[in-house]
């Protein structure tokens, strides 16, 4: 069985190639998040109770009547596939390395999400929230916070991305209502930390692979996400997204239209001492078509403490981690990871005043 160091300890994965197994769909439960917009206290509690399940056994699952715009969805779509399809010398202009912030493109090969594998076969173009230079926690060479970085002479695609950005936001402080309801917090428990919230929005390319694989060459390595959760959107219609069971086995994670999937980061993991399972997950583009796929990863603000939330320990589940700024916590991630994200946190350390 091989073993997977993340960065909340260590996951076992059994070997055996690179399909998942095909489990009927409900094994990751769709959730009607409708209560959170208009449902009433019972039917809230109902959907808290479904959420807690859902991040308890799976730490993923399929979210509909999510209210965000099925145009906004798909003309974020459009700008990401044009805009990957331009020349390289094009991209590299906006290349993360120009961005003190680690935003803007990232080429194939560029990152390597499971450190013991050899290069992710996606391209990406990553924003977050668009803080100034002159903003006194970029200042302070939180590296997390800055601004964007935008392609010269594209308005629609930083129009496409700003609008998905704010719609995602919105829905994020949604979630994070039903996640307080779920942990059996008043639902309002988590908005004081989220006030400028980490929230990096990127696009995805996978070109397809075709034959035999490499297990170590894959469009993203097996990995956790770091941040509190996810809220992915997928291109209909193509299957690469597999979700690591208990068991050890690889369970796909297909599109189904008209929901996003959310998926438990390790921030959220460590609040709730792993009540709520940060589950590995990893994309195999076999499908013979391009794949795009938009990921939102949100967690609290740079200085929010995530400290294991009192109602998750008790005499025979002691406190597993220490507390960390949520800030720390990420940016500690990335640096482990990707080696250019360590380069660019140095630099700004050094100019940080
Ligand atoms: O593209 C996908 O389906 C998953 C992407 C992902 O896991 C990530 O970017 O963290
Ligand atoms: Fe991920």
């Amino acid at each position: 069985m091989k073993v997977l160091e993340t960065g909340n300890g260590a996951r076992a994965m059994k070997g055996g190639g690179l399909d998942p197994q095909r489990v009927s769909f409900d094994k990751i439960p769709i959730i009607d998040l409708e209560p959170m917009f208009t449902g009433d206290e019972a039917a809230r509690q109902k959907l808290a109770q479904e959420l807690r399940k859902a991040c308890t056994e799976v730490g993923f699952l399929y979210i509909k009547n999510h209210h965000v715009p099925k145009d906004v969805i798909d003309v974020t779509f459009g700008v990401a596939e044009a805009y990957f399809a331009e020349p390289d010398d094009v991209k590299m202009e906006n290349h993360v390395s120009k961005s003190k912030n680690n935003r803007g493109y990232a080429a194939l090969l560029e990152e390597n999400t499971d450190p013991t594998a050899r290069g992710d076969l996606h391209e990406s173009y990553d924003i977050a929230l668009d803080v100034p230079a002159d903003d006194p926690d970029v200042k302070a060479g939180k590296v997390l916070y800055g601004p964007n970085q935008w392609p010269a002479g594209k308005p629609e695609f930083r129009k496409a991305l700003e609008t998905y950005h704010a719609e995602m936001l919105t829905l994020s402080g949604r979630l994070l209502h039903a996640f307080a309801l779920a942990l059996d917090l008043e639902e309002t428990y988590f908005d004081q930390l989220v006030g400028k919230p980490l929230a990096t929005l990127r696009v995805l390319h996978y070109p397809p692979q075709f034959g035999e694989i490499d297990d170590r060459q894959i469009g993203i390595g097996a990995h956790s996400d770091y941040e509190c959760f996810t809220i992915l959107a997928q291109k209909e219609g193509i299957s690469a997204l597999q979700v690591l069971n208990a068991a050890g086995e690889w369970i796909a994670a297909d599109p189904i239209p008209g929901c996003f999937v959310v998926n438990v980061g390790d921030q959220m993991a460590r609040w709730t001492n792993d009540l709520f399972a940060s589950t590995v997950h990893r994309a195999v583009n076999r499908s013979g078509k391009e794949r795009y796929s938009i990921p939102f990863f949100f967690g609290p603000n740079y200085d929010a403490l995530i400290e294991v939330l009192p109602s998750c320990i008790d005499e025979a589940h002691p406190a597993k981690y220490p507390p960390i700024t949520s800030g720390e916590y990420v940016n500690g991630r990335f640096m482990a990871t990707f080696a250019h994200y360590a380069a660019q946190s140095e630099a700004n350390a050094d100019t940080a005043t």
